[in-house]
């Protein structure tokens, strides 16, 4: 049967992720294929309430999918959490004869399209692109890969030069309120100690350790951004139980959103780009193409907002490295 769907609108939102142009491009060409035409909204929620599109070719995609960032620009729009903005977006749609909308981007990108579908039936399809892997219903997010990958490469650095003065390193990364990339990054880089959100004894771990750091080698804590406790009150802390010890603070920030994407993060937006545009031709709507345990997997999207980045195997790893 002819699938009734002619025409896709698609964007990012939220913060970038190296993959998202991937992404982009698998939809792009399955369109393509289906003989459906795809529209690129510009700058996630802003471009649908601004009328901001632009076509997209596959061909043009397949150059530009090794780049990092998101060739639709991204957003986070004030004004689409309006009913006014929500309103203008609704206008676009209905002025462009958008059929289906993929949205990739993170928890909060999903939010806003479940708000869009409470004033419009139009089908929808998330895409889970968001560094920090925050997201339930996928076994991994578009970027994190990417990201974490960065953060152990400045880790590695900073080791370099931490061991060549033995020297304590706060070294703080992205995640927002998740601690995916500082656990990876931190177990990656064989860290001294990981301080995540999801835990207030992290920091008792790492002063009893440190009180017996003796200087002679480099000790490196990594800290996500979302602790409890930000680097300049760890690090007051640390010289209280240990006076004499040599301390600096390196914040990755953006650097590690930036980069072209892993091999990993290709595959996987192939991977979702694909599966999210068979889901609408599908007449599916509502949903996250994802993977679970590496198989191509729809979730509706009400049941993935959030997870939690320590499990049981995760909790006996920090403690056996970093306890
Ligand atoms: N409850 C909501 N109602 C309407 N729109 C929303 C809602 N929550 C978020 N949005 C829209 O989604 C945009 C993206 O959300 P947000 O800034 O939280 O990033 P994200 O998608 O979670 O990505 P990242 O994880 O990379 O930060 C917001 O800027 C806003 O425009
Ligand atoms: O680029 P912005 O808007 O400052 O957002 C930074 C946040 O976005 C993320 O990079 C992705 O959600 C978080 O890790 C970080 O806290």
């Amino acid at each position: 049967m002819a699938s009734d769907i002619k025409h896709i609108g698609i964007l990012t939102s939220g913060g970038d992720a190296p993959g998202m142009n991937a992404a982009v491009f698998a939809v792009a060409k399955t369109a393509n294929n289906h003989g459906i035409k795809l529209s690129g909204i510009r700058k996630g929620f802003e471009g649908l309430i601004d009328n901001d599109l632009l076509p997209l070719d596959p061909n043009e995609m397949q150059r530009l999918m090794h780049q990092g960032g998101t060739i639709l620009k991204t957003a986070r729009s004030e004004r689409f959490m309006s009913a006014q903005g929500q309103n203008k977006a609704l206008r676009t749609i209905e002025q462009n004869k958008l059929d289906a909308i993929i949205a990739i981007g993170g928890d909060g990108t999903f939010r806003g399209m479940l708000a869009l579908s409470k004033i419009s039936n139009i089908p929808f399809i998330g895409i889970p692109g968001t560094i920090d892997n925050d997201i339930a219903g996928t076994d991994y997010t578009l970027g994190f890969d990417s990201a974490v990958n960065t953060a152990v490469k400045c880790i590695d650095n900073i080791r370099d030069t931490a061991e060549s003065h033995n020297r304590v390193f706060l070294v703080e990364v992205m995640g927002r309120d998740s601690g995916y990339i500082g656990i990876h990054s931190g177990l990656s880089c064989g860290a001294d100690a990981i301080l995540v959100p999801e835990s207030n004894e992290d920091i008792n771990y790492l002063l009893h350790k440190i009180k017996h750091y003796n200087s002679e080698d480099a000790f490196i804590v990594v800290m996500c951004e979302g602790d409890e406790l930000n680097v300049e009150q760890v690090s007051s802390k640390i010289r209280k139980v240990n006076a004499h010890i040599d301390l600096r603070i390196a914040k990755l920030g953006h650097i590690q959103r930036g980069g072209k994407p892993s091999a990993q993060d290709r595959m996987l937006g192939i991977r979702l780009g694909v599966l999210a545009t068979k889901a609408i031709i599908n007449g599916e709507s509502g949903k996250m193409a994802g993977v679970c345990n590496n198989k191509p997997t729809l979730r509706p999207i009400k049941s993935v907002m959030k997870k939690q980045s320590v499990d049981a195997e995760t909790q006996d790893l920090l403690t056996l490295f970093c306890g």
